[in-house]
């Protein structure tokens, strides 16, 4: 069998009756979506959309035994698993990407280590982006009350923000401030009614399939972030440096971007994620990183969730002249002084 690039998969979270299968009915109305198998996860009574198979034809699956996130990461290994083996059978028909919708009350941690490190799903697909729907009308106070719902809004790479039509514009714009804290660098798109055109969602990814190279700026936005030289130089970007960026968000979930001006051993870079993984990677919400190595012309890029790192993977060329090595992190309960100083303290060899 011809290996075929790997397919890539995006995996839609969000709390519960946050309008997950309404985003997902319109979805799979979208001609970019044509060749796309869905994975729902019905947990409870939750009844399947009618117009939702019909759309997903014979591509739909439905994962019965529960929450995604603590009893299926088996399933979801072998249902994948059985798409490619079915796919190359010709038993169902071809897709070229796969679009997973977690329960409401999963933990999108354990998803996507599942999808990073379990090595026949890491051969055949690859985790393009995680998408967050946020209720404008309960998202607030979700947050405020469920540790779930701040994971999946600090993992995501979108935030699709529903429910715009029932709140008013001050609510809306609440709630946005809220999110802008939490994951600087996700853009918010307001999704009434599931209206949402799939180019907004797919390819969240570092890898742009269209253009085949690798979209560092729209992927990283470090500029998103609270900066910070790890180096003991000075940065300015004015990012107004209020509470909002000082990691005092009451729930200690903390971002910010460090920035290394000289080139980074990687046997350090190597300790150190392993340290802080293996210590604190609950605190990691997640994290991604272009570096400069030494020794190394081409710039190595990092990502990781929680205990989790994706293998380093080499691109071919920087993006631009600015050949520092940055660094975002998500974190919760873990102060940025303790991952600099971890660096810090493998660097000097304590
Ligand atoms: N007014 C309004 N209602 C919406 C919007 N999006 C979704 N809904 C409604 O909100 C309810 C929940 O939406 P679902 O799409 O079922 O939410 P879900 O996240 O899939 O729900 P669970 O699977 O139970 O977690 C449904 O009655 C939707 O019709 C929106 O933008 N505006």
């Amino acid at each position: 069998m011809i290996d075929r690039p790997p397919v890539p998969v995006t995996v839609l979270t969000g709390f519960l009756g946050s309008g997950k299968s309404t985003v997902i009915g319109r979805l799979l109305r979208d001609p970019a979506l044509a060749r796309t198998a869905v994975i729902v996860n019905e947990y409870g009574e939750v009844p399947i959309d009618h117009a939702l198979v019909r759309a997903a034809e014979e591509n739909l699956v439905t994962l019965n035994s529960g929450c995604l996130c603590c009893t299926l990461r088996g399933d979801l290994v072998e249902t994948l698993g059985d798409l490619i083996a079915r796919r190359a059978k010709a038993e169902i028909p071809d897709f070229n990407r796969v679009l997973v919708e977690t329960t409401g009350l999963a933990d999108p941690a354990p998803i996507l280590h599942t999808l990073m490190s379990e090595p026949l799903l890491v051969r055949h697909f690859r985790l393009d982006g995680i998408v967050t729907t946020i209720d404008a009308v309960h998202g607030l106070s979700q947050i405020e009350r469920h540790p779930e719902a701040v994971k999946q809004a600090a993992v995501a790479d979108r935030l699709l923000l529903t429910k715009g039509d029932l709140v008013d514009a001050a609510r809306l714009a609440a709630l946005t401030a809220r999110l802008g804290d939490l994951n600087p660098a996700a853009r918010p798109i307001r999704v009434d009614h599931g209206d949402v055109a799939a180019a907004a969602i797919l390819d969240a990814g570092l890898f742009d399939p269209a253009r085949k190279t690798a979209d560092v700026r729209g992927w990283l936005r470090e500029e998103a972030y609270a900066a910070t030289s790890a180096d003991g130089h000075a940065h300015h970007h004015d990012h107004g440096a209020g509470p909002a960026h000082d990691g005092n968000h009451g729930d200690a979930v903390d971002s910010f971007c460090l920035f290394f001006d000289a080139p980074l051993e990687w046997d350090d870079v190597a300790a150190w994620l392993d340290l802080l993984a293996s210590l604190r990677g609950d605190g990691l919400l997640r994290m991604k990183g272009i570096l400069d190595i030494r020794g190394e012309e081409r710039p190595v890029v990092i990502h990781g969730v929680q205990h989790l790192f994706h293998p380093p993977a080499l691109l071919d060329a920087w993006p631009d002249d600015d050949r520092r090595s940055r660094i975002v992190f998500i974190t919760r309960d873990l102060d940025r002084a303790v991952v600099t100083q971890t660096l810090a303290a493998i660097r000097g060899g304590g």
